[in-house]
């Protein structure tokens, strides 16, 4: 089973625990709802099939148990004694077959669980009395009065309180945290809305100045599961081990960070139901690659191909001052597989960049007034003789601009990438609304300041829910959409969602967003539907960098030249 998610600094790692180790980090099903579907699949299985909550509870507690043992474990390379007695020792030894003798280890852990009043706070209970069975010590610290529970956190508290557990209620009681090892934060889940609140933000603000590691139920309190966006206080995790599905918000920054990182475990939510849930997204894998798109990732060229099997892409780019953004489209676009590249640029430019990579073929437009409505139709002329079109990277602005990339978006018969200055353009020309629906396949590939300018709000907006501003304006434009940044979001005209998991901090370095382009424009011409090619262009753009990045001493150093020599 494919049940780890682990954020490490731009990836997000997949990790098999299958127990043949792992395999490689991008396999696996993975696809995420959101809390509101998560709380109709946990109504729909205490309800229609019968299976009680507590139950779900019960399976929480001890996946959370389980994970903060791991986590002990790991840290200080404790081993685990072979006799270890009950379920979860048995499980711990299953899992570090090689450990050996010292048995006490755990006791020397004391861990605080953070309660909260609703359901979150009752899987934090039941963790602890599986720590407590597994030798750990463990205090709760109650955010709330009895009177304020849900029905299961109050029958959880009665079990921990007649078993014995060491509790104390926030505000009421002292309490030394320097006598701690870590956290169990089972504040706030699915239920919660809006900043936290009274003492639960209190709980939140000490337990993050304590520095020691916190690991969540579920969501980090404070994160929005949907959204990913932060609210204020947040918990900052080392771990969240989220619970049945994997929660939409923890794909994406800052929640994804505040998650560190993110485990999903299945609760008991019988897989017939799950399976009846559509998604609110997948992350990018092999599988979901070729399972939810059809693309092989794997596949490989026709023996009797030739170079027109893998089609001509045009890439309109490049001024004077940006001439390396077409060189890197274009060289791109051939490493990605296509069999021809032409580069049509200003006149005055192709003097200086013949030869520079020997094959592409330059066609230099617009005689010397440049970019503009004569040049456009001179790329339109190229394009009858080549199969798609990627517009935008180092145009700059230019006078007859809206009229230069409006006869490219009306009278291109070919799938369009649409990148960069041609974005700028198309927000300052009004916007798609403005602007007719095309026919062929469009990709638009905005990073958050351009998707900010298309749509009309800062950026900050963007980045506050990148995922359902993706899904909406794909789907209300028809067209499909690369938002880009950490854990890109591929949106199709369709309203389904992928989120890439390949990519490094190197790759934010000016040219990266070029290489993309080309990569899609390549990946185009070889007959894959806009969705796949974006989908498997930003997958492979990712895997190039990481690649590109490992051959450095520091991922500061890759340049976008790397990443397509990494192709
Ligand atoms: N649904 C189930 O049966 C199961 C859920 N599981 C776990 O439970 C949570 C969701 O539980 P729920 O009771 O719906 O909500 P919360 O625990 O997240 O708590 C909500 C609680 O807190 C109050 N509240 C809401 N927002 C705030 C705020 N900003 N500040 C302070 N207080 C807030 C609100 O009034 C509610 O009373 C889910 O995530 C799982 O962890 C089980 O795992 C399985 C069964
Ligand atoms: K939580």
């Amino acid at each position: 089973m494919i049940d780890k998610v682990r954020n490490m600094g731009n990836g997000l790692h997949v990790e098999d625990r299958s127990g043949k180790g792992n395999r490689s980090r991008r396999r696996g099903v993975l696809q995420f709802i959101s809390s509101a579907q998560m709380r109709t699949l946990d109504e729909q299985t205490i309800q229609e099939i019968g299976l009680p909550a507590a139950v779900l509870i019960e399976n929480a507690g001890r996946a959370i148990a389980a994970e903060v043992v791991r986590f002990c474990l790991d840290q200080k390379v404790h081993k685990v004694n072979r006799g270890g007695q009950g379920r979860l020792q048995r499980r711990i030894w299953d899992e570090y077959p090689n450990g050996v003798s010292n048995p006490n280890s755990l006791e020397l852990e004391h861990w605080l669980v953070l309660v909260g009043k609703g359901n979150n706070g009752a899987d934090g209970i039941a963790a602890a009395r599986y720590l407590v069975d597994s030798g750990l010590c463990v205090t709760l610290l109650y955010a709330t009065s009895e009177q304020e529970m849900s029905i299961e956190t109050l029958a959880q508290a009665a079990i921990a309180q007649k078993l014995g557990i060491p509790s104390k209620l926030y505000g009421r009681d002292d309490l030394a945290y320097g006598q701690f090892t870590g956290i169990i934060d089972a504040l706030l889940g699915t239920g919660s809305r809006g900043n936290p609140r009274g003492n639960v933000a209190e709980m939140i603000d000490q337990a993050n100045l304590t520095g020691l590691p916190i690991m969540c139920a579920d969501i980090p309190s404070g994160v929005d599961a949907d959204t990913g966006a932060l609210y204020h206080p947040c918990i900052q995790a080392r771990v969240t081990l989220c619970l049945g599905v994997l929660k939409a918000g923890l794909t994406q920054y800052p929640g994804a960070h505040a998650a560190g990182t993110v485990v999903v475990r299945s609760i008991g939510i019988p897989a017939k139901l799950a399976a009846n849930v559509k998604p609110a997204g997948f992350v990018l894998t092999d599988e979901i690659l070729e399972r939810e798109l059809g693309v092989d990732p794997a596949r490989l060229r026709d023996s009797d191909g030739h170079k027109g099997t893998y089609g001509h892409v045009l890439v309109a780019a490049g001024s004077s001052t940006m001439s390396g953004a077409g060189l890197l489209a274009s060289k791109a676009a051939l490493r990605a597989g296509c069999g021809l590249a032409t580069w049509a640029l200003p006149e005055a430019l192709a003097p200086h960049v013949a030869g520079a990579v020997p094959e592409l073929m330059l066609a230099p437009v617009g005689g010397s007034m440049g970019w503009g409505a004569a040049a456009a139709h001179e790329v339109l002329r190229l394009l009858e003789t080549r199969d798609v079109l990627a517009v935008g990277p180092g145009l700059g602005r230019f006078e007859e601009e809206g009229a230069f990339l409006r006869a490219l978006w009306e009278g291109a018969p070919r799938p369009l990438v649409v990148d960069a200055d041609a974005l700028n353009i198309l927000a300052a020309a009004g916007g798609l609304a403005a602007w007719k629906r095309r026919e062929s396949a469009t990709i638009l590939t905005p990073h958050p300041g351009e998707m900010a300018r298309l749509a009309g709000v800062s950026t900050a907006e963007v980045q506050r829910d990148r995922l359902g501003l993706a899904r909406a304006f794909a789907l209300e434009h028809g067209i499909t959409l690369v938002l880009k940044g950490s854990r890109t979001v591929v949106a199709a005209p369709d309203g389904r969602i992928f989120v890439n998991t390949t990519g490094t901090p190197g790759m934010a370095t000016g040219g990266a967003g070029d290489v993309l382009t080309g990569i899609i424009a390549g990946q185009l011409a070889q007959g894959l539907s806009a969705e796949q090619a974006a989908a498997f262009g930003v997958h492979l753009h990712g895997l190039a960098g990481e690649r590109a990045a490992a051959l450095r001493n520091s991922p500061a150093s890759l340049l976008a030249g790397d990443i397509i020599e990494q192709l």
